[in-house]
C-alpha cells in the first residue's frame, strides 16, 4: 500500500500532455450516446443548420435573379425586389449561423461536461490495482487535456465538417440544376485536376517528415553534447563536436531543400490545373451564354455554387486533422471507460452486524500484486485479532506490513485464503460498508486543499462542530490550530503545505476520531519528530486507539510496548509473535529490528 493510504500521490501529477494519435474518424462515434442526452440541444443545432445551409445555399439563386431580372430592360422594380431578397436572405442566414453557434456550443459544453463527470466517476470507483498500473497525469490529463479537445471538436471541427459536407452536397446538387453538362464537366474535369495535387501532397509529407527527422538529428546532437559540456571541454573537443553539429545542420538544410522545391511545384501545378480546370468550364459556360442557351444569371449562379462547394471542401481538409486527433483522444477515453474495477460489491452483500464488534479474521492468505506476480507479498498469512485486542506488526521493508493493511481494506483481493471481519467473509461485504467500520491513519495523511475543519470532517461528512472540536482536541491538536491564522478555518494549502508532519498526522488522527470506527489501522510514521511533537502525537494515538481493535504498523519502542501483541514478520509470511520481553528473549529478527528500530 502506498504510504498515503492508497490514495495516489499528487507529486506524480505532473502535466501529461501528450497529444494523442490520430485515428480513425469513426470513432468519434462513442460520443454518440453523450450527445442523444441533449435532445433539444441537439435538434436547435440541426434545425439552425438545416436553415443556415438552405439560406447559403438561396444566396446564389437570389443573385441569379438579381442578374437576370434585374438587368433585364424595365426592370428598375424588378432590381429593388432583388436585392431586397437577397437581403433578407443574408438575415436569415445570419440568424441562423447565430442559432448554430449558440446551440453547437452549449452542446459541446454540455457533453464534455458529462464525459469528465462520467470518467471520473469510473476512475474514482476502480480498485487500487488499476491506480498501481496507471500514471497519475496520465489520467488527469485525460480527463482535461482529451476530454478539452473533445469540446474543441464538438463545438467547432464537427459543426464545421457537418456544415461542410451539408453545403458541399448541396452546392453539387445546385450545380446540377443550373446547369447539368457545365456540372458533368467539373465533375470530370475538377477531380482530374485534383488527383495530382493530392499525389503530390503525399510525396510532399513523406519528403516533410524526413526533414523534420534530420533537424531531429542536429537537435539530439546539441542536446547531447550540451548535456556532457565538461566532457567535451575536459577533451578540447570543442572544434571536433562544431564540426559535427555543422554537419548535420547542413544535411537537415538539403533535405528542407528538397521539401521545398517540391513544395513550389506542387504549388505552381495546383494553380495551372485547378485554374484550368475552371477556366475550361467556364470558357465553356461563357459560350453558352452567347449562344443564349443559358442566362448570364445561371452562369453567374453556377460561379458561386463551384465557390460555395470548393470552399466547403477546403474547410472540410481543414477540420478533418482535429476529428482524427480528437477520435484518438476518445480512443483513450473509451480505453478508461472499458476499465472494469476488480474489486466489486456482491449483488446480495451481507451486512456487518450493528454494532460491529471489530473481530479480524485473516485465515491463510496468499497475495501477489498484480504488478509483481513473481514475488509473494503475503504467503499463507494468517492472524487474528480479538475486538479490542491491539497488534503490533514489526518486521523489515517489504515483508508486507502494509500490505495487511491494504487487504483488510480490500483495496485488493488475496488469490487464496480469507479475510474475516466479524466472522463475514469481506468480498461478501459492500466494500463502502466495509471501510465505513474502519479508520485508517496511513503513515502521510492526505491533508487536502481546503480548511482544517474540512479536512478533518473527512472522516465524518455529517458531523458538527462540536464533535470536530471533541476530535481535535482529543488528537492534541488543539493547540496548533487555535495558532493557525483562522483557527480551523484556516486553508491548509496544497498537500498540507502549511503543516509540520506531527502536525498532518495529529489531523489524521482527528479525522480518525471523527470517523470513530470500531477497528483501526495505524501505519505509524517512520519520519523523526521532535519530542515535543512525539509527545502529543502519541497521546493522540493512545486516544485513538482506546477501546478499538488495532492492527499497527510499529516503528516506535512505545508503541510496540504497549500492544497486546507483538507479530513479526517478513517476506510475507510470520516468523514469530509475542510481548516485547519474550521476542526479545528468543533473539533473531525482533531482536534485531529492535536494536536498529527502536532501542538505539
Ligand atoms: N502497489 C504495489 N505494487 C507492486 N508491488 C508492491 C506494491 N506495494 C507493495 N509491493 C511489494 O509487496 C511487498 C510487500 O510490501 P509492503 O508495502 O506490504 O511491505 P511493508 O512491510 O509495508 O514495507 P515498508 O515498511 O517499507 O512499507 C514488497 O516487496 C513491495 O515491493
Amino acid at each position: 500500500m502506498a504510504d498515503n493510504g492508497g490514495m495516489t500521490d499528487p507529486i506524480e501529477s505532473g502535466k501529461d500532455t501528450t497529444p494523442p494519435a490520430k485515428a480513425p474518424v469513426s470513432r468519434l462515434r462513442t460520443l454518440w450516446p453523450f450527445v442523444r442526452k441533449h435532445r433539444a440541444l441537439f435538434g436547435g443545432w440541426l434545425l439552425a443548420l438545416a436553415a443556415s445551409s438552405a439560406a447559403t445555399l438561396s444566396l446564389p439563386v437570389a443573385f441569379k435573379t438579381m442578374i437576370d431580372q434585374g438587368f433585364a430592360e424595365g426592370g428598375g422594380g424588378a432590381i429593388d425586389r432583388a436585392f431586397m431578397l437577397l437581403f433578407a436572405v443574408a438575415v436569415a442566414l445570419a440568424i441562423a449561423t447565430a442559432a448554430r453557434f449558440f446551440f453547437v456550443s452549449l452542446l459541446g459544453e454540455r457533453v464534455v461536461a458529462d464525459l469528465r463527470g462520467r470518467l471520473y466517476s469510473h476512475l474514482i470507483s476502480l480498485d487500487a490495482g488499476f491506480h498501481d498500473r496507471s500514471r497519475t497525469g496520465e489520467l488527469v490529463s485525460r480527463l482535461t487535456a482529451d476530454a478539452e479537445l473533445l469540446r474543441g471538436v464538438i463545438a467547432t471541427s464537427m459543426s464545421v465538417a457537418l456544415r461542410s459536407l451539408v453545403t458541399f452536397v448541396g452546392s453539387i446538387v445546385m450545380l446540377f440544376i443550373s446547369s447539368p453538362h457545365l456540372a458533368a464537366y467539373a465533375m470530370v474535369g475538377i477531380p482530374l485536376a485534383v488527383l495530382p495535387i493530392v499525389l503530390g501532397g503525399r510525396r510532399l509529407q513523406k519528403i516533410s517528415r524526413a526533414s523534420q527527422d534530420r533537424v531531429a538529428d542536429a537537435n539530439a546532437l546539441a542536446n547531447e553534447t550540451l548535456g556532457a559540456v565538461a566532457t567535451v571541454q575536459a577533451h578540447a573537443r570543442e572544434p571536433y563536436e562544431l564540426g559535427r553539429f555543422s554537419e548535420a545542420l547542413k544535411i537537415a538544410v538539403a533535405t528542407a531543400r528538397r521539401r521545398i522545391q517540391a513544395q513550389a511545384w506542387v504549388t505552381a501545378i495546383a494553380i495551372v490545373l485547378v485554374f484550368g480546370a475552371i477556366t475550361l468550364v467556364l470558357w465553356s459556360g461563357a459560350h453558352d451564354v452567347m449562344e443564349g442557351t443559358m442566362s448570364a444569371g445561371t452562369l453567374g449562379q453556377f460561379v458561386l455554387y463551384a465557390l460555395i462547394g470548393g470552399g466547403s471542401v477546403g474547410s472540410l481538409a481543414e477540420v478533418w486533422n482535429d476529428l482524427q486527433r480528437a477520435a484518438g483522444g476518445m480512443g483513450r477515453v473509451t480505453e478508461l471507460f472499458d476499465e472494469q474495477a476488480a474489486i466489486t460489491t456482491p449483488a446480495q452483500p451481507l451486512a456487518l452486524p450493528d454494532p460491529v464488534r471489530g473481530e479480524i479474521d485473516i485465515d491463510d492468505v496468499t497475495f501477489h500484486y498484480p504488478m509483481r506476480p513473481d514475488a509473494p507479498a503475503l504467503e499463507h498469512f494468517s492472524l487474528k485479532v480479538a475486538p479490542g485486542e491491539t497488534v503490533a506488526l514489526v518486521g523489515p521493508s517489504g515483508a508486507g506490513k502494509s500490505t495487511v493493511l491494504s487487504l483488510l481494506l480490500r483495496f485488493h483481493d488475496p488469490e487464496s485464503g480469507m479475510l474475516r471481519i466479524d466472522g463475514l467473509d469481506v468480498r461478501q461485504l459492500d466494500p463502502a460498508r466495509l471501510r465505513e467500520a474502519i479508520a485508517l491513519v496511513p503513515q502521510q495523511p492526505a491533508i487536502f486543499a481546503t480548511t482544517a475543519r474540512d479536512n478533518i470532517r473527512y472522516g465524518r461528512l455529517e458531523a458538527s462542530d462540536a464533535e470536530v472540536d471533541r476530535a481535535v482536541e482529543a488528537a492534541h491538536a488543539t493547540d496548533f490550530i487555535a495558532a493557525l491564522p483562522q483557527g480551523l478555518d484556516t486553508e491548509l494549502g496544497e498537500r498540507g503545505a502549511r503543516l509540520s508532519g506531527g502536525q498532518q498526522q495529529r489531523i489524521a488522527i482527528a479525522r480518525a476520531l471523527l470517523k470513530d470506527a470500531p477497528i483501526l489501522l495505524l501505519d505509524e510514521a517512520t519520519s523523526a519528530l521532535d519530542a515535543q511533537s512525539e509527545r502529543a502525537v502519541q497521546q493522540a494515538l493512545d486516544a485513538l486507539m482506546e477501546g478499538r481493535t488495532t492492527v499497527v504498523i510499529a516503528h516506535r519502542l512505545a508503541t510496540v510496548l504497549k500492544a497486546d501483541r507483538i507479530v513479526v514478520m517478513d517476506h510475507g509470511r510470520i516468523v514469530a509473535e509475542g510481548t516485547h520481553e519474550q521476542l526479545l528473549a528468543q533473539g533473531g529478527l525482533y531482536a534485531e529490528l529492535a536494536k536498529l528500530q527502536f532501542l538505539d
